[in-house]
């Protein structure tokens, strides 16, 4: 292996923020390995991780409330840099000898906060230097005195009033006091604001400072290190074993393919099941594109019946996916039996490319505060024993990290970009009940609209799209004769991370000609709706 990248990483406390993922990324944007883990962390594991630098998340609580959130003391006597966003900050603040209070006061949203100069005041603690490591000579402009203004944003109605010991302030508004402090003797910080939102315009360069300059940490988590480090972790996790891939030829399987490809060779066997709730010609546009690329060995497992059958009568969608989990897994051990050279040597590792949204959405992430949304199939679908033992090298990442380590292994730009598709395929495209008439139905209309996206550029412009089947009947007219039969709706939506998503705004003449087209080409369907739901509060899915 080239270097250590896991040698320079830093630990995000979660205290509940709905940013704190977005902190998360805008770290590994910089160049530096981190995980949220929950702020009740336990010592042993905040030693285990061995972080440079430490980030307290914001969160919805009030540190001025008994029983509210801390950090472990153990943040503050490590002796790496600190950084507290909002909720961070006010309880850094408090846990260290200062005072914070509920505001009458709330700011939300935009804010223009003035770099304060430790030669201004009278809390000085001698520093020395008039820039404060953390604000540098960032400024978006100077006001009339020619102090630095930050353009920032805001969410927060407590705020710190009281520095604790060591501690100066670093920044203000008008309405905060306090809006940034700093003890650069033990390098802690603490803003107000959102460095992580883009809408504070100089965030990404406040973290830099933190993340690179105070924290001393190299940008060595880059698609390239981030190859090697996982081609050398799967070399030793398996060593001379046989791994079975569940290969979907969606974007993460496929990356995890052309890793393991690399890190073991023939000792990789793909197995592409065809669980009868495929898009249309998938399967052996699939087989095809692995047969040509990659040199690697694909089996194909035709389940269509198995699967088909397993979910006759159920409508529940939790239960339709954790059948749909478990057929999988099924199918694999079948294929890991046949691909056994002995009895006495069974395969024993099952690589699938699951991912980080996969893992939290299916609340399995190790801060373990997350509701269950749904049970993702190759996580919380899984059953509960099984007989393989996982290899997922991309269980960490998030959907674009994955894209870009794709491009550095080599794979071609129209697999790596893509739409996803997930494992259930059809099965949570399909309300209720899953039938073959509605899946062949299904795969019509998904076929037109993804045709027509492509055919006018917006295949790229949107993430993902599809097609849903809505188990009712509404009547429609056609060469004047009554038709009543089924309902779709078209779902297109923008996202980077699929963690939230936008509805796609698509022109209403794209919309009308896949309507059109989908209503006149398959008899089986007489009405097409658009879904203009955001992700929250609906996710992208409909099951
Ligand atoms: N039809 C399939 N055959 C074999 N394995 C599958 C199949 N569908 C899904 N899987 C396994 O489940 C994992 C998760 O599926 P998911 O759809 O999230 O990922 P993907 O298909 O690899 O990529 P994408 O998100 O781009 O569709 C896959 O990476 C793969 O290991
Ligand atoms: O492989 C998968 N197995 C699943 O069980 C599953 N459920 C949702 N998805 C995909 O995850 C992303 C987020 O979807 P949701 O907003 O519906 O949760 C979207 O890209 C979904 O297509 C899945 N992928
Ligand atoms: N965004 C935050 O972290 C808010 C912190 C705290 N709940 C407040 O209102 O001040
Ligand atoms: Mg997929």
């Amino acid at each position: 292996m080239t270097q250590d990248i896991h040698a320079h990483r830093l630990l995000i406390l979660d205290f509940g923020s709905q940013y704190s993922q977005l902190i998360a990324r805008r770290v590994r944007e910089l160049g530096v390995y981190c995980e949220m883990r929950a702020f009740d962390i336990s010592d042993d594991d905040i030693r285990a991780f061995n972080p440079k630098g430490i980030i307290l998340s914001g969160g919805p609580e009030t540190v001025t409330a008994a029983g509210s959130p801390r950090a472990p003391e153990l943040v503050f006597t490590l002796g790496v840099p600190v950084l507290g966003i909002c909720y961070g900050m006010q309880t850094m603040a408090q846990q260290l000898g200062g005072q914070v209070q509920s505001s009458p006061v709330h700011e939300f949203g935009y804010a223009e906060v003035t770099v304060v100069p430790d030669d201004l005041q009278a809390t000085n603690n001698s520093a020395g230097t008039s820039h404060d490591a953390l604000f540098g000579t960032l400024a978006d402009r100077l006001d009339a005195s020619g102090r630095s203004v930050l353009d920032v944003w805001m969410s927060h109605g407590d705020k710190v009033v009281e520095l604790a010991p060591g501690f100066r302030i670093t920044a203000a508004t008008p309405s905060c006091p306090i809006a940034a402090m700093a003890d650069e003797a033990r390098d802690f910080y603490g803003v107000q604001f959102h460095p992580e939102v883009t809408h504070t315009v100089l965030g990404g360069a406040l973290l830099q400072r933190f993340v690179h300059d105070i924290c001393q940490t190299q940008a060595l988590w880059t698609p390239e290190n981030i190859a090697d480090d996982a081609i050398s972790r799967v070399q030793a996790q398996v060593g001379t074993d046989q791994v079975l891939l569940g290969l979907s030829g969606g974007v993460d399987s496929s990356v995890v393919a052309a890793l393991l490809h690399k890190a073991i060779g023939d000792q990789l066997t793909c197995v592409f099941v065809d669980n009868g709730l495929l898009r249309k010609n998938e399967g052996d546009q699939v087989m095809a594109m692995f047969a040509d690329n990659m040199g690697i060995k694909v089996i194909r497992a035709d389940a269509e019946d198995e699967f088909l059958m397993g979910l006759a009568g159920v409508a529940d969608p939790e239960a339709k996916r954790k059948i749909i989990g478990k057929t999988f897994i099924d199918i694999f051990d079948r294929e890991a039996a046949k691909l056994a050279t002995s009895p006495d040597h069974p395969v024993k590792w099952l690589a699938q490319g699951t991912i980080y949204p996969d893992v939290i959405e299916s609340a399995a992430s190790k801060t373990g505060k997350a509701h269950v949304i749904k049970s993702h199939h190759n996580v919380g679908g899984l059953p509960e024993h099984m007989a393989m033992q996982l290899v997922e090298p991309l269980r960490e990442l998030f959907k674009d990290e994955v894209r870009k380590l794709g491009v550095a292994l080599g794979l071609p730009e129209d697999m790596v970009y893509r739409h996803p598709f997930p494992g259930p395929g059809l099965g949570v495209r399909i309300l209720g009940e899953v039938k073959k008439e509605y899946a062949d139905l299904l795969r019509e209309a998904d076929a037109i609209f993804i045709e027509e996206l492509r055919r006018s550029g917006w295949y790229a412009k949107t993430s993902q799209a599809f097609v849903v089947f809505l188990p009712v009947k509404s009547v429609g007219v056609v060469g004047d004769a009554r038709r009543y039969s089924w309902v779709v709706s078209l779902r297109a939506v923008e996202t980077i991370d699929f963690m939230t998503a936008r509805w796609a705004h698509l022109p209403y003449e794209l919309l009308e000609k896949v309507s059109n087209r989908i209503i006149n080409e398959i008899s089986g369907i007489s009405r097409v709706a658009y879904d203009v739901s955001s992700k929250p509060p609906a996710t992208i899915e409909w099951e």
